[in-house]
């Protein structure tokens, strides 16, 4: 007879702060675990759980074992805020048969803020532990303070200085290997095959085994004030596109597709590019293959679906993106990852129509996208969570012992439509390298 695995048994204390923490500041300099928008995030400080999944069924895996976590866990939880109490930070790969395995880590320790909230929680494994005798209350001892004053575990390690790198065309993703892939997309579309399909390449580097990340994740989350930075098992990015925020029911969602180039030259020349974004038809139709790939996904889980009436221009410092903001509300209880299962992967970083783009991606991009594209976020016990594409991003190799340096592979793409110009595609790329080049540079 074969045994249900048995399911680790948490224990997660939650207390709110006195004072504002910097969370990158925080970060384990070498392997961060970081979520950071503006005054809102968290830093995970060392490991209590990880979780890996692979194959087609990575999300539901990963939902239905999250749900039996959350559920068997003892959470003592005085600030009850999204994410306080037992949380997981993940990133998931982007295809069903990726040789890169997907990830929930649940830290030991998690310090958060959302605006002027302050908390840290501490998450215990007591699988082996457990004393079936102890009651609440005797579980929580020690820790029924509302609040704690900021612990000495809040003192960050000093910054150690920066040596910036550069990236080039990366070995398996030559320049002209993606000119050929973008034509030969245009091709595929051209027979009807596809209507559009995303393409990426990627450019490649390598950084001191002991560089300080919090480097580049500070330079993220101060330049891209309307993306999520992140960091989570060696992938670091900053992303504007939200896949799914799940909160107390609501849901909401931000699609992006169709860019144009910021133009910090000249204001005039950089109105110019958002006015072609805005009015060319060949962005409008890619953005709204996007749209439409979300709003049915989603369509089953929600009542009330609203959009924004028209895309907007979502200005970045690197680019102008066609955007159109989602909300609604949830008909059942759904947890944020099995939300993200179902939209994944989005017209936005796949295609349309979805299984034949994905086919096309396969076949064309000499490369397998690991979890460039895929997605990264948190998830807390009551389901609820923040999930990105995860866009505008680099995966360092994990530290090696035997080296004194990682590999670093940063990867973007642009969908390809009827019509799309190889060269212009490229420049669009380069444009969507720049958070992760200037990031990582000098
Ligand atoms: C695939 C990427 O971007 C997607 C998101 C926004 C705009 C896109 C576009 O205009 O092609 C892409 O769909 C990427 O940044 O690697």
């Amino acid at each position: 007879m074969t045994r249900e695995p048995l399911v680790p048994k948490l224990k997660a204390v939650t207390r709110s702060l006195t004072e504002a923490p910097d969370l990158v500041a925080l970060a384990d300099p070498e392997h961060p675990l970081l979520w950071i928008r503006g005054d809102r995030g968290c830093v995970g400080i060392g490991e209590t759980l990880r979780l890996t999944f692979k194959g087609p069924d990575r999300f539901t895996d990963a939902a239905k074992k999250w749900r039996a976590i959350a559920k068997n866990a003892r959470i003592d939880d005085t600030v009850q805020m999204p994410g306080s109490g037992l949380m997981a930070l993940g990133t998931f790969a982007f295809a069903d048969h990726s040789g890169h395995e997907s990830v929930l880590i649940v830290p030991r320790i998690l310090v958060a803020r959302h605006r002027e909230a302050y908390w840290l929680t501490t998450i215990t494994d007591i699988t082996e532990t457990t004393d079936i005798t102890e009651t609440p209350e005797a579980a929580t001892a020690g820790n029924s303070p509302e609040t704690t004053a900021n612990p000495a575990i809040l003192t960050p390690e000093a910054p150690r200085p920066w040596q910036g790198i550069t990236f080039t065309e990366s070995t398996q993703s030559p320049i002209d290997a993606y000119l050929a892939g973008v034509r030969k997309a245009t091709e595929t579309i051209n027979k009807g095959e596809a209507e559009k399909i995303v393409l990426a390449r990627q450019i490649e580097s390598t950084i001191a085994k002991d560089a300080d990340l919090r480097t580049p994740l500070s330079r993220l989350a101060d330049r891209y004030l309307d993306c999520w930075t992140f960091a989570v098992d060696g992938l670091i990015g900053a992303s504007p596109e939200t896949l799914i925020r799940a909160t107390d029911g609501a849901v909401s969602a931000r699609v992006l597709a169709g860019t144009r180039g910021r133009h910090p030259e000249s204001e005039q020349r950089d109105a110019q590019a958002r006015d072609e974004l805005l009015t060319s038809s060949k962005e409008q139709h890619e953005h709204a293959f996007a749209v439409q790939s979300v709003v049915t996904a989603l369509s089953p889980y929600v009542n009330e679906l609203h959009t924004s009436e028209e895309p907007f221009p979502l200005q970045l410092p690197n680019v102008w993106h066609l955007a159109t903001d989602l909300g609604a509300t949830l008909k059942e209880h759904s947890s944020a990852l099995e939300l993200v299962g179902a939209i994944h992967p989005s017209a936005a970083i796949a295609g349309t129509p979805t299984a034949a783009a994905v086919a096309a991606i396969k076949e064309i991009e000499p490369f397998d996208r690991g979890r460039y594209s895929g997605a990264v976020g948190w998830i807390d016990a009551d389901g609820d969570g923040e999930w990105v594409i995860a866009l505008r991003c680099a995966q360092l190799d994990p530290a090696d012992h035997r080296n004194s340096s990682r590999r670093i592979i940063a990867s973007a793409g642009g969908g390809i439509v009827a019509g799309s110009d190889p060269e212009h595609e490229l420049r669009e790329t380069v444009s969507k390298f720049r958070p992760i080049t200037e990031a990582f540079g000098e």
